[in-house]
């Protein structure tokens, strides 16, 4: 039977810094994994000395190179952080690999970096050393630099591993001459190089292989595809009896990568966890806020007036986190028209020399405007990011003020990875939380699943309110924020016991109210009439043409009142109806729609993988949204 050993974490984790004294007992439990734990299945003893634990870089000296704990001090590493003085030096030691779980900003990427780099600078060798998979093309990117601020700091005499960042969208290949020791890949594109054998050869004698936000890599569907870049390096390894060292990160642990750690790593894998069972899964440097919003007229009220107040404080660094695509290109263009007309302030709130810049991201932009987006986040003084999920995990944007949720996750787990984008390396911030009255039952399920609790509740009324319904947002593009964003109410609605009928009613005033046509109806066509089958009939009527309800022949959206397209002049009724139809019903241009970019294939895959077809489909209904590129 192997031993887990108990710590307390929660002084050690509590402040980033590190000079509280790290572990002040160890005591013998036998608890399940989520705990905080230090599990050591192969070397299990009752006690750990804490003089053995490091704190600094220099307490490392002997372990890892000198020419890395040099780099780590140019760099101002100067203290490692609660993560750190845990698993480095059972990384450096560990066969097979070990699973870390530590809370969000606290370094775990420098955690696996430390040993890699020290793997791939002893190498003797050539070949790829260490294979570093993340689920998004923003974070291998941000992990690929952060790889090269440690090597580039290196002394000069050390003779540094050059690192390769294979990702979708991007052409770099690994050099098939002379590899690089260190490659950082998403899964689909590695996978596909991977089929070449001998790009596959290269990796013959791989030494770690580091699966960063591993619980999403699984969420979003990607086991399968982790499962064939197994296989193909299994087949080339050069020596199948030498172990290949898994190593497992992320802020959140789920039950699908426990079994993926007993795959991937072994049966009895070793695991740190610096976040106890009943400790909030939240970092204590982010201050939580709950807004309640009567409704999603008061709610986007609420929120943008919010906004608008927190981006003339003088420091001010915000992400703003909205389910598709479709709802950031809406928010970005409808608050530059806020912007413009002056609703919130006599100057420009955007834009402006000395105010805030406003940016996007998300899944549909190209790879050089998503790498343009953060970069001008990260760099700008004061600004403004509104984005989709593919920002939630792992990125790292120092002095992130705020962050803001309009609504539920669709995961609460991904609530956790949200906050966390601010109050990171010991900083703190605010994670403000818009909820209307049907969406609060959100709440109870974030409190059960990951020990959320909100340290402040504001109801709107008390925050100043500009009528920002003054600006009228564009119709067409507004309906295309709708669809998409009913479907993934419908998901949610099953998740969080949400009433459907209220959320489709308040979402549909709040679009007859942003656009200024009082008696608006959308037409459903094909998928999302199948999908909003169960909304009433009377809330069906009210809102849809040719909706689930089975009204026949409404006669507002693609109907007369729109025929003569006076409002957006466009193409018509039989246009607007045309471009619902062929492009998808989640995208602005046409042809990026799911139908056209496989996500469905996916969702296959993922419902055959993850038990059951529901799941899978509910999970790949996001990825259709927001990850379809990383296939490429
Ligand atoms: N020992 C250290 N001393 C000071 N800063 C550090 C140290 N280790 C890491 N950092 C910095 O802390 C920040 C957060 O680190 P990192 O992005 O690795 O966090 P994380 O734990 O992976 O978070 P997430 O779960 O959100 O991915 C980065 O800016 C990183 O450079």
């Amino acid at each position: 039977m192997s031993l887990s050993i108990m710590i307390s974490l929660r002084q050690l984790s509590r402040s980033f810094a590190t000079s509280a004294r790290p572990v002040a007992t160890c005591s013998l439990r036998s608890r399940g994994l989520h705990t905080s734990t230090v599990h050591f299945n192969e070397t299990p003893s009752t006690t750990i000395d804490p003089s053995t634990i490091p704190k600094t870089p220099a307490d490392l000296e002997g372990k890892v190179s000198a020419s890395i704990i040099e780099s780590l001090k140019r760099n101002n590493f100067n203290t490692l952080t609660p993560i750190q003085q845990l698993s480095l030096l059972p990384l450096l030691k560990t066969e097979k690999g070990m699973v870390c779980r530590a809370k969000t900003g606290t370094g775990k990427t420098l955690t696996f970096i430390i040993p890699t780099l020290e793997s791939a600078i002893a190498r003797k060798t050539p070949g790829v050393d260490t294979l570093v998979v993340a689920p998004t093309r923003d974070l291998a990117q941000q992990i690929f630099e952060e790889y090269l601020k440690v090597i580039s700091k290196l002394p000069a005499k050390v003779r540094k591993p050059r690192v390769a960042l294979i990702t979708g969208g991007r052409s770099g290949r690994i050099n098939l001459r002379d590899p690089e020791a260190i490659v950082i890949a998403t899964p689909g594109r590695l996978a596909a190089d991977l089929d070449n054998r001998s790009a596959a050869e290269l990796f013959d004698s791989l030494s770690f292989r580091v699966y960063d936000e591993a619980d999403r890599l699984l969420d979003i569907g990607f086991e399968p595809t982790l499962d064939s870049i197994h296989d193909s390096i299994m087949r080339v390894r050069a020596n199948p009896d030498k172990p290949l060292k898994s190593l497992l990160f992320s802020a959140t642990i789920d039950d699908c990568m426990t079994n993926f750690a007993v795959k991937h790593i072994n049966p009895k894998y070793d695991y740190i966890n610096t976040v106890a069972d009943d400790e909030p899964n939240v970092h204590e440097n982010i201050h939580q806020i709950l807004v309640e919003c009567e409704d999603a007229i008061d709610k986007y009220q609420t929120a943008i007036s919010y906004i608008a107040d927190a981006v003339q404080e003088e420091h001010f660094r915000g992400i703003v986190f909205l389910p598709t695509k479709t709802s950031v290109d809406w928010l970005e263009d409808y608050l530059k028209q806020i912007s413009q007309a002056g609703i919130a302030s006599e100057r420009r709130l955007f834009g402006h020399k000395g105010e805030a810049q406003l940016l996007k991201i998300h899944g549909g932009m190209t790879v050089s405007r998503r790498e343009n987006a953060l970069r001008m986040f990260k760099n700008c003084p004061k600004g403004l990011l509104i984005a989709t999920d593919v920002v939630a995990r792992g990125i790292d944007v120092k002095e992130v003020t705020h962050v803001f949720q309009f609504g539920v996750s669709d995961d609460p787990l991904d609530y956790v990875h949200k906050v966390g984008r601010t109050g990171r390396a010991g900083k703190t911030g605010k994670a403000v939380t818009f909820l209307t009255t049907s969406e609060r039952p959100y709440t109870n399920t974030l409190a059960r699943r990951a020990q959320v609790s909100f340290k402040e509740m504001i109801k709107s009324s008390e925050i100043h309110q500009y009528d920002i319904y003054k600006v009228q947002a564009d119709y067409e593009e507004t309906k295309e924020f709708m669809l998409p964003n009913f479907s993934f109410l419908i998901q949610t609605c099953d998740k969080y016991r949400l009433n459907l009928n209220k959320l489709v009613e308040e979402n549909m005033e709040f679009f007859r109210r942003v656009t200024g046509e009082a008696d608006a109806k959308i037409r459903l066509s094909g998928f999302m009439k199948g999908s909003l089958k169960r909304v009433s009939r009377d809330i069906s009527d009210e809102y849809f043409v040719g909706g689930g309800g089975g009204s026949a022949g409404g006669y507002r959206d693609g109907g007369y009142s729109r025929g003569g397209g006076y409002n957006s002049g466009r193409q018509g009724s039989y246009g607007n109806y045309t471009r619902s139809d062929r492009g998808g019903y989640n995208n602005r241009g046409g042809d990026r729609g799911y139908n056209n970019r496989g996500g469905y294939n996916r969702g296959d895959r993922g419902s055959g993988n993850r038990g059951g077809y529901k799941k899978g489909y509910e999970r790949s209904s996001r990825n259709r949204d927001d990850f379809d590129d990383l296939f490429g």
